[in-house]
């Protein structure tokens, strides 16, 4: 390298470690050369070993479903390349990517993808119910388990009697389509739906908003994720609902997560949760009631065989069981978008393998098992503090299982079978892991 440019060295790593977009750069052998902090930062992961194995050996995708990949194969860019992610804390992240082949001065020495975090964006810009233009209605919600037949049957009684509604639960589980069933259930539908995106509120569109709906007195308001409206748009917002009087409106509002939780640590003020709370309604996240999956899948394809003549009519033995034992951090919305890039690629497969699964999904499938403990921490040793034998044991297990299911890249049938017991007695042990029995 010339020595100027070696000079400016410093500054191009400076810029790449700084950098506000994801940068995830490869040689032609496919080893990771550039991975920087806003890429770990998307991808929910640390991995500083990341630079002496190849993506391939880490990730184990199949060659063709890594954009990476592909752009090293073809020599051609993929752009705009949309994925919506959940990490390892649940956080729901999603980037547009575009994947560049990088030209050395004797020809391609590898490739280079720049992920942009679009998710402040794609939460801001309000995502429509994704019913496909059929009204919401109590019906369009997959409720099979007794505890979502439970919530359905409160938020009847809630539509019924016209008294604020508060949903809680977890990204993804449904709570602004249950508003939305909540209002087509009561006596206001056919009347207005005004939707207040808390999280992306200001003063000026709350303002803006209420006029409306002063003018509007049968008019259903739906605040969704008041507690991440920050203290002082919640006192604005309290103070605004509590001018508008005693007209015959339905209030429904939305958090992520148990409202108590939430007023002790300072995200929702508590006189905002008294204002909503004369009905409240938890929904539990899709791990705790996992028979809501198929039927919802079930529904999901017919759909798309009757509107877009799709071909498949299922999923193969072994995507049901990864399905299975997957935590769904975005629960069936997680499911939706990853069943919706997964079709959008099908033309005449009537069933969806695991190879069709996406890399990215893969990745979260292996992370899903990796504990925070290392082999030491299971070596017995004098002055090592000693656990109880039970949990000793279980957390071990823990340990011991992650490792094998990341071996077979989430396989729950090959790693039974290299553990000697059944697929069953592995499932079972998998799941009493993850819902921390
Ligand atoms: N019980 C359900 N039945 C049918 N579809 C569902 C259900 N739960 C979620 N979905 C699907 O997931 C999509 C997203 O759900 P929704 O936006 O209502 O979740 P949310 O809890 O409001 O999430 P967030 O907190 O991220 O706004 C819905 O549009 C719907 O397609």
């Amino acid at each position: 390298m010339a020595p100027e440019k070696e000079a400016l060295w410093p500054f191009f790593e400076f810029a790449v470690e700084h950098a506000a977009v994801g940068v995830h750069a490869v040689d032609m052998a496919g080893k990771t050369v550039i991975y920087n902090e806003k890429m770990k930062q998307i991808e929910g992961l640390d991995l500083s070993d990341l630079t002496d194995r190849t993506v391939l050996d880490l990730f184990r995708f199949g060659k063709n479903e890594s954009t990476l990949m592909q752009v090293l194969k073809s020599g051609v860019p993929v752009l705009n390349a949309k994925q919506t992610y959940w990490n390892r804390t649940g956080q729901e992240i999603t980037t547009v990517n575009d994947t560049y082949p990088v030209a050395g001065p004797s020809g391609m020495i590898g490739a280079i993808e720049l992920a942009r975090d679009v998710t402040a964006l794609e939460k801001f810009v309000h995502q429509p119910l994704r019913t496909y233009d059929e009204k919401v209605t109590f019906a369009s919600i997959t409720a099979v388990s007794d505890s979502m037949k439970g919530v359905v049957a409160t938020a009847k009684k809630a539509a019924a009697a016209r008294l604020p509604v508060l949903l809680s639960g977890e990204t993804g589980t449904g709570k602004d389509l249950l508003a939305g069933a909540i209002h087509n259930g009561s006596s206001s539908s056919g009347k207005s739906y005004y939707t207040l995106f808390c999280p992306g509120l200001d003063t000026q569109d709350l303002r803006n908003s209420m006029e409306q709906i002063r003018e509007d007195p049968e008019c259903t308001v739906f605040c969704d994720r008041i507690d991440l409206a920050g203290m002082k748009m919640q006192e604005e917002l309290l103070r605004e609902l509590n001018r508008l009087g005693e007209d015959h409106r339905q209030f429904i509002a939305s958090i992520g997560g148990d409202a108590i939780d939430l007023i002790a640590e300072g995200s929702l003020l508590k006189e905002l949760y008294y204002f909503f709370s004369s009905i409240t309604i938890y929904i539990p996240p899709l791990r705790k009631r996992i028979a809501d999956l198929w039927p919802f899948i079930d529904d999901y394809l017919e759909l798309h065989r009757r509107r877009f003549g799709s071909a498949v009519q299922g999923l193969s033995p072994e995507v049901q069981q990864t399905f299975e034992s997957y935590r769904w951090p975005g629960n069936l919305k997680e499911v939706e978008l990853l069943l919706d890039e997964v079709t959008s690629v099908l033309t005449t497969e009537t069933e969806i393998t695991y190879d069709l699964l996406p890399h990215h999904f893969k990745l979260k499938v292996q992370e899903g098992f990796s504990p925070a403990k290392r082999p030491q921490d299971f070596v017995v040793q004098e002055g090592n503090e000693f656990l109880p034998l039970d949990q000793y044991l279980r957390e071990a297990e823990e340990y011991y299982l992650s490792k094998v299911m990341n071996v077979f890249e989430g396989n729950v049938t090959k790693a039974a079978q290299a553990l000697g017991m059944s697929r069953q007695n592995l499932q079972y042990h998998l799941k009493k892991l993850k819902n921390g029995i």
